[in-house]
């Protein structure tokens, strides 16, 4: 029989371990960590610069690969998948959410988020992606028109277009006022609790931690703590 506990896991992480090797000498981003992602879960990941929460990110979304150790997404470990299936995993499974929001300055809020769902699998349409973070009346708008928070809320318009499994967000209200971060975190929760899309947030603020199903905090390339966080709010009830 098999485990339902293992069936209901996004990622199961063991032992991930990555070194960058630097004109310096070998830096140690990850040192050995153990880490299991349930599905449809939120988690918050707090710590220190440098602490590795970002290279974590970077390979459970496929974008760097680890050293040592295994990282599995539904029986497939990203430690040794081959380019193209790599490849066929961001594309197809995971939604990138950067802090700088990346859209092509020459093509509208539609366009953008249309180049995304031209390459998916089964896609929403780019309106009602956009219509979900709140961006009905800024279909035709440039990123230039748009404040930084509309920009963003179109990137996370463009990354839950695909209807991805997963959802990674690295610092997604770092260069964001307070209101605009509130609402990109809140069209970020409604999207992902709609979609059930498993989502990881790294952040330095830790009160991002009360969004969380569970918060993971960093030090020195190491989980330090794994806290369950029994009441999660909504964004907008948080200050930040
Ligand atoms: N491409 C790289 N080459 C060399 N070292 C790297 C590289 N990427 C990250 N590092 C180093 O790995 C360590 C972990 O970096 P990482 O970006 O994962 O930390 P972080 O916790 O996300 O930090 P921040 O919150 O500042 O983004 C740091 O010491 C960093 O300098």
């Amino acid at each position: 029989m098999p485990d339902p506990a293992v069936n209901d896991l996004a990622f199961s992480v063991r032992g991930l371990t990555k070194v960058y090797a630097t004109a310096a000498g070998p830096v140690h981003a990850l040192r050995g960590v153990d880490l299991d992602v349930r599905r449809g879960e939120t988690l918050v990941l707090l710590g220190p610069s440098g602490s590795g929460k970002s290279t974590l990110l970077n390979i459970l979304g496929g974008l760097d690969r680890a050293s040592d150790g295994a990282a599995i997404f539904q029986g497939q470990d990203l430690t040794r998948d081959s380019d193209k299936a790599l490849t066929a995993y961001r594309r197809d499974s995971v939604g990138f959410i950067f802090q700088f929001f990346n859209l092509v300055p020459s093509l509208t809020a539609r366009e953008n988020v249309a180049l995304i769902t031209e390459l998916a699998r089964r896609p929403m349409t780019p309106e009602d992606a956009l219509a979900r973070v709140g961006l009905s009346d800024r279909l035709d708008h440039f990123p230039a028109q748009l404040s930084g928070g509309q920009q963003q809320r179109v990137a996370v318009a463009r990354a839950i277009a695909k209807r991805p499994q997963i959802l990674l967000c690295d610092e997604p209200t770092g260069s964001l006022d307070s209101e605009s971060g509130v609402q990109v975190l809140q069209a970020l929760r409604d999207v992902s609790r709609a979609e059930a899309a498993t989502t990881l947030i790294v952040s330095h603020n830790a009160d991002f931690a009360a969004m969380a199903d569970r918060v993971i905090r960093f030090r020195d390339g190491a989980i330090t703590d794994i806290a369950v966080n029994p009441h999660p709010v909504e964004p907008r009830e948080m200050r930040l």
